[in-house]
């Protein structure tokens, strides 16, 4: 069982493995400064920062990638790179911006191929190329466990971006895509960032809440849940899953990568007109003042620090 208030219970001898990733930052950034007029810190996506007027919004994101924890070492190199840099779009695809610029950071032990690094950075050069993203730099290190971490720049420029906290009563809530068995069907590696889905959602004004969903729907839906001070009913028989796989997997596994936005529901209807998209759309539930904000206990979602 989880102490409630981690401040009061952590103690000198306490490990990582006694707490969970929201925990650990609770104690780290207890004394920090993160958020003031115009800026939107911890707790999205990307952090926010207005930009100049009430029309430009840039946005940030880092995202490490590491051997034996994103990906395994049989991995083929092109795809390691390609998932580095496609985590990271996706959570500015979550806020509904358009990526700009990126800085990659990599470290590689000297027993390396040149050949592996090089096919990494394939991978990396032709998905920016397929999103317009200039690589502006990066950072070189020595290192036992090979990983690459990406710092992305993008922004919004006419529109908002769309936070977590905006959702309300009656929302519909909506997911792109099916969920579950991303890591034993390869989608982990292959999975295509919805930029243009999230710009047309964020530009059209149809999404009120967004989040891209990476530790499953029963981690990120309570999250989104807790930042618009609201619970959610959700309709499990309408959860999109990936052909052969279970509501668990959908809901605990992760690494999905779709989008999970709510709506008004007097626009619902003519969002599911108006998608333009091949991704499927699918509405799973809606939120409500009056209901809970988790998933039954069996459900719980990915922790780095935890045991599945
Ligand atoms: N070490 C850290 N120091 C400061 N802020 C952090 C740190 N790690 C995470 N954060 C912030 O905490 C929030 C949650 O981070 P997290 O990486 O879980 O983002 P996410 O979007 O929920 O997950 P993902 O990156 O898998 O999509 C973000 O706002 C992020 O900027
Ligand atoms: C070797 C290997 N083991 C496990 C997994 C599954 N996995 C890793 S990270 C993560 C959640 C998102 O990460 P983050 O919170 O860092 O964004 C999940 C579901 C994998 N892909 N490769
Ligand atoms: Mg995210």
């Amino acid at each position: 069982m989880q102490p409630h208030n981690i401040l009061l219970s952590f103690s000198s001898g306490s490990l990582l493995r006694d707490i969970n990733e929201e925990q650990l930052l609770e104690i780290l950034l207890k004394d920090f400064q993160t958020n003031r007029p115009g800026i939107v810190g911890i707790g999205e996506d990307c952090a926010v920062v207005q930009g100049r007027g009430n029309d430009l919004y840039y946005l940030f994101k880092v995202d490490a990638t590491v051997e034996n924890v994103h990906f395994e070492a049989e991995t083929p190199p092109e795809l390691i790179g390609r998932k580095a840099l496609a985590r990271a779009l996706s959570d500015i695809a979550a806020m509904g911006g358009e990526p700009l610029y990126a800085l990659v950071g990599i470290g590689i032990s000297k027993d390396q191929k040149i050949e592996k690094i090089k096919k990494i950075y394939e991978g990396i050069r032709s998905l920016a190329q397929a999103f317009d993203l200039l690589i502006i730099g990066g950072e070189t290190t020595v290192c036992e466990q090979l990983f690459l971490v990406v710092s992305l720049w993008g922004k919004t420029e006419g529109y908002k971006p769309v936070l977590r906290s905006g959702a309300t009563d009656g929302d519909g809530l909506f997911v792109t895509g099916v969920l579950g068995g991303s890591f034993q069907s390869g989608h982990h590696l292959m999975f295509m960032p919805r930029i243009k889905e999230g710009k047309w959602l964020a530009a059209g004004r149809w999404a009120k809440a967004m989040m891209d969903i990476s530790d499953g729907l029963a981690k990120d839906l309570p999250r989104m849940a807790k930042a618009s001070s609201i619970g959610f009913e959700i309709d499990f028989d309408a959860i999109p899953i990936r052909g052969g796989y279970t509501i668990k997997s959908a809901l605990t596994e992760g690494e999905d990568y779709e989008l999970l936005f709510s709506v008004a529901k007097e626009k619902e209807d003519k969002l599911i007109q108006s998608w333009p998209f091949d991704v499927p759309l699918k509405k799973i539930g809606f939120f409500s003042q009056r209901a809970k904000r988790n998933f039954p206990d069996e459900f719980r979602g990915f922790d780095h620090f935890q045991k599945p």
